[in-house]
């Protein structure tokens, strides 16, 4: 992150200033700062459609090689990771004499990955990570890598929840050196790999986000292992114990994609829901046997070996048996009758 007290003439812009485009003219009225790192200042800001987010810096390169990032993400129908790349342009100031370029993306109104789960609740950390992967999916078969995962550039949206990644800076095209990472998620820092954008790289990032969730304030490398000291951790919190299995895959760099780590998980949910059913199957017919009284004594009875003690329970099925042969014994009687008449007349 940078120094937010260091001379940025594009820094800390007061609510009401208006960036006009120099090649299109659009004028962007600044109404807060969302944010700021390494690569420029992301201003909230209105214009003639509507709220915009609109990144600033005095390093032309690192905007256009987000943008660049931004547009192809655009092409790829059906992804929606990454923010919508609404406008590109330059920002004159000082009459011309210095010229910063800009651009201008959806804002992604919404909440932190962490305070949205804390409030939440734990189930829909699975939920997020199942979209996260989705969509890492359709990146990583792109040929891209997104390189600087973790919780600070990750916004879930409302209604229905959604989790979107800002800040695209980091990402890279697969085979190549990771431009951007921070150490807790990065697996170089853990020895657990190099810095090559790959899929497994991500994924790494993916179980640290898990592990993070349960660890908000993080906790440093000691001197042992990172996989040991990972899986310790681990060890300690049942819901990150739950998912163990594809935690270490997933750290060890076992999943060749993301959709196999997200079956992975899937698979955990699965049998979750599997054993919570049976478990809620058991107690209802527990509560069944308690509501029926003699028939809970009858099966005490029966699991002791007594089967002489065990009383017939009146069935929905005895009494529609009666039921239908009394409706057969009128039907023949009626026959009957009709018969003897045709007989007599
Ligand atoms: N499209 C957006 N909608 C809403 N908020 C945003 C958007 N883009 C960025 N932000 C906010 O601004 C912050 C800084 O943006 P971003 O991470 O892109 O800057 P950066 O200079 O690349 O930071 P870093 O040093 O972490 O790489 C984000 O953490 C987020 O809170």
């Amino acid at each position: 992150m940078m120094n937010n007290t260091m001379k940025n003439p594009v820094g800390n812009l007061p609510q009401g200033t208006t960036i006009i485009g120099k090649w299109h003219k659009e004028r962007y009225t600044i109404v807060r700062t969302l944010g700021y790192g390494a690569t420029g200042y992301v201003y909230l800001t209105r214009s003639s459609k509507g709220l915009a987010a609109l990144k600033i810096s005095e390093n032309s390169m690192s905007i256009t090689s987000e943008v660049n990032v931004l547009r192809h993400f655009s092409k790829v129908r059906g992804f929606s990771l990454g923010p919508s790349l609404l406008d590109v342009d330059d920002w004159e100031q000082l009459r011309g004499k210095q010229s910063f370029s800009f651009y201008v993306m959806e804002y992604l109104e919404g909440e932190p990955l962490l305070s949205f789960v804390q409030k939440r609740g734990m189930e829909w950390a699975g939920i997020l990570i199942l979209q996260l992967l989705t969509d890492l999916e359709t990146l990583h078969k792109e040929g891209w890598v997104f390189g600087d995962l973790k919780p600070d550039n990750l916004i879930v949206t409302s209604t229905p929840p959604k989790v979107r990644l800002v800040d695209v800076g980091g990402t890279t095209q697969h085979g190549r050196a990771i431009k951007e990472f921070t150490e807790f998620f990065d697996r170089g820092y853990w020895g657990l790999g190099s810095r090559k954008a790959e899929a497994t790289y991500d994924l790494f990032a993916v179980a640290m986000i898990m592990i993070h969730i349960c660890y908000p304030k993080q906790f440093q490398k000691n001197g042992e292992s990172g996989l040991k000291q990972l899986e310790e951790q681990i060890d300690k919190e049942v819901w990150l114990k739950r998912y163990k299995v594809v935690l270490m895959r997933a750290l060890a760099g076992e999943y060749s994609s993301a959709q196999e780590m997200k079956s992975g998980m899937l698979s955990v949910m699965s049998q979750r829901n599997s054993s919570a059913s049976q478990k809620g199957a058991a107690q209802r017919t527990v509560n069944n046997k308690a509501k029926q009284g003699p028939a809970s004594s009858t099966s005490r009875a029966s699991r002791s070996g007594d089967s002489t003690q065990r009383q017939p329970v009146p069935t929905k099925t005895s009494s529609k048996g009666w039921m239908e042969t009394a409706v057969l014994l009128s039907v023949i009687l009626f026959a009957y009758f009709f018969y003897l008449y045709g007989q007599i007349m």
